[in-house]
C-alpha cells in the first residue's frame, strides 16, 4: 500500500471528521488508533489518518508521538502529512499546534508551513487571521468556555506565535483569491523573511481548493477538515483517483446488538442534543461531584443502564453547563476533573459493551479518545456521514467483534444528532 495522503490527528473525533472529509472527496481512507500493530490487516487505501490523543498533553509528549506517526506514514510513501487540529484551534499558550508543526516541518527538511483551521461547512471561517465560529469571533463563541482549552483570542497569528519558536505570517484572502501561483509566491516571500508558518484565511471551498493545491506541493501542513478537503481534491486530481464518495457499503453492514450513547462533551451543541434526546430516550445525568469522590456512581450508572437497555438505547452523560464545570474545576482542578470524568465515561462505555452494546455513540473528543482506548479498538473503516464532520465508523480488527461507532466532536451535529446517528447504525 502506498499512502497518497497521510495525516496525524490530535484527537479521535477530529480524526473521524477528517477521514469523513477525505472519503467524501474521493480518497479511500482508514482511521487507525495510534500507529497500527504490524499484525493488523489494513484495507488497501489512498489515505491514512493516524489518530492520537495529544490535543491536551504537554507539547514535548505531543511532538514525540506525532514524530513517530510521521515516520510511519513517510515509510509507507506519504509525501505530504497533514497535522489535523481542531477547527476551533483548541489549544492553550502551552499547546502543541506550534511545536508539532515546527517539529514535523524540521523532520521534512524545513520550510514554511501553511496553517488553517477553516472549515466553512461547519461555520468555521478565517479572515485576516481571525477565526470565526458560526459568525462569532472565536473568543466570543461558546469555545471561550471550553473545559480544557478555553479560547480567548480570535487572532490566530498571535495564538500561534505564543506557541512557536519561529515567527508566523499571514496569507490573506485577496492573495488566496488570486489563485495558487499568488499563494506560492507569497509563501516564498514569507519564508524569505524567516517565517516558519503562515495562517491562511479561507471562507469558501474555493479558497480551500487553492490552499490544498499549494500545500500538497510542500511536505507538511496543519489544519482542520477544510484543508483536508482541499488536499483530497488536489490528490484526486493528481493521482487520478475517483472524486466520488469513497465510503464503502461494507462499513455499515448491520452489526445488531444493543445501542448506547455516552457524552462527556460540555459544548453548547452537545448540551442541546442531550435535551432533545431526553424526549425520546432514557438519559442519566451523572453526578460528577460523587463521581470524583469514588467509583459508586459508575456502578450505579451501569446498573441503571442494565435495567433499561434491552428496551432501546440509553444515554449516560457527564456533560454540564459552563457554570457547573467551572465550580467543579475550582474544587478539583481542570486537568484532574477532566481526566477523572473521561476515565469514568470510558469505564461506563466499556461495561456497556461487555453487556452487549455493539452500536455506540460518544460525544466529545477527549471523551471519545478515552473510550476508544479503553475498548482497545485498533482502526476504523469510514461509513456514510451522519452530520458534517461525523461519519459512521466500523471497527477493524476489534477483539470484541465488529461494532459501529460515531465519535461526535462536541460542537458538531444538529439538535437530533443522537437519534439521527442511531437510525444509521443497525
Ligand atoms: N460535569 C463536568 N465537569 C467538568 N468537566 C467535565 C464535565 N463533564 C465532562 N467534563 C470534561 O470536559 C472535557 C470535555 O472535552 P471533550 O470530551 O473533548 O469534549 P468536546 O468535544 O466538547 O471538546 C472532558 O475532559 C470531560 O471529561
Ligand atoms: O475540527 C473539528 O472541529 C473537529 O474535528 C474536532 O477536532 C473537534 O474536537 P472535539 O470537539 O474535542 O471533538
Amino acid at each position: 500500500m502506498t499512502i497518497l495522503l497521510g495525516s496525524i490527528a490530535d484527537d479521535y473525533t477530529g480524526a473521524s471528521d477528517l477521514a469523513n472529509t477525505l472519503t467524501k472527496n474521493g480518497l479511500r481512507t482508514v482511521q487507525t488508533v495510534g500507529i497500527p500493530d504490524p499484525t493488523l490487516a489494513l484495507p488497501d487505501v489512498d489515505a491514512v489518518v493516524v489518530s492520537l490523543k495529544i490535543r491536551s498533553v504537554a507539547a514535548d509528549e505531543a511532538v514525540a508521538a506525532a514524530g513517530k506517526a510521521d515516520r510511519w506514514l513517510r515509510d509507507r510513501g506519504a509525501a505530504h502529512v497533514l497535522y489535523k487540529i481542531c477547527s476551533t484551534f483548541d489549544s492553550t499558550d502551552e499547546g502543541n499546534i506550534g511545536p508539532v508543526t515546527e517539529a514535523l516541518s524540521r523532520a521534512a527538511g524545513g520550510g514554511i508551513v501553511l496553517v488553517t483551521p477553516a472549515f466553512p461547512e461547519t461555520g468555521r471561517t478565517v479572515y485576516l487571521g481571525h477565526l470565526f465560529v458560526n459568525g462569532q469571533p472565536l473568543n466570543e463563541s461558546p469555545l471561550k468556555d471550553h473545559p480544557l482549552n478555553p479560547m480567548r483570542d480570535a487572532n490566530l497569528v498571535r495564538v500561534l506565535v505564543r506557541q512557536s519558536r519561529g515567527s508566523v505570517g499571514l496569507l490573506d484572502l485577496p492573495t488566496i483569491a488570486a489563485g495558487p501561483a499568488a499563494v506560492t509566491s507569497r509563501l516564498d516571500l514569507l519564508r524569505g523573511r524567516g517565517m516558519t508558518a503562515a495562517i491562511a484565511d479561507a471562507i469558501s471551498e474555493r479558497d480551500l481548493e487553492t490552499l490544498g493545491e499549494v500545500a500538497l506541493k510542500t511536505p507538511v501542513s496543519t489544519g482542520a477538515s477544510g484543508l483536508g478537503l482541499g488536499l483530497a481534491r488536489a490528490v484526486a486530481r493528481s493521482a487520478r483517483t475517483s472524486t466520488a464518495n469513497a465510503a464503502t457499503a461494507e462499513a455499515i453492514r448491520p452489526v445488531g446488538g444493543l445501542s448506547a450513547i455516552v457524552a462527556g462533551s460540555c459544548s453548547a451543541a452537545t448540551l442541546r442534543q442531550l435535551e432533545v434526546a431526553e424526549r425520546s430516550m432514557p438519559v442519566l445525568r451523572l453526578d460528577t461531584e460523587k463521581l470524583l469522590k469514588g467509583a459508586d456512581e459508575i456502578s450505579a450508572a451501569v446498573s441503571w443502564a442494565g435495567e433499561r437497555i434491552a428496551d432501546g438505547p440509553v444515554v449516560i452523560a457527564a456533560s454540564a453547563s459552563p457554570e457547573v464545570v467551572s465550580r467543579l474545576q475550582s474544587q478539583y482542578g481542570r486537568e484532574a476533573s477532566g481526566h477523572a470524568i473521561e476515565t469514568a465515561t470510558a469505564t461506563v462505555a466499556s461495561e456497556l459493551v461487555a453487556r452487549g452494546v455493539k452500536r455506540l455513540v460518544v460525544a466529545g473528543g477527549e471523551t471519545s479518545g478515552a473510550t476508544v482506548d479503553r475498548l482497545a479498538i485498533p482502526a476504523f473503516l469510514i461509513g456514510p456521514e451522519i452530520a458534517p464532520g461525523v461519519p459512521v465508523l466500523r471497527t477493524v480488527g476489534n477483539a470484541q467483534g465488529d461494532m459501529l461507532l460515531a465519535l461526535k466532536s462536541g460542537n458538531f451535529g444538529g439538535e437530533d444528532f443522537f437519534g439521527a446517528a442511531l437510525s444509521m447504525m443497525r
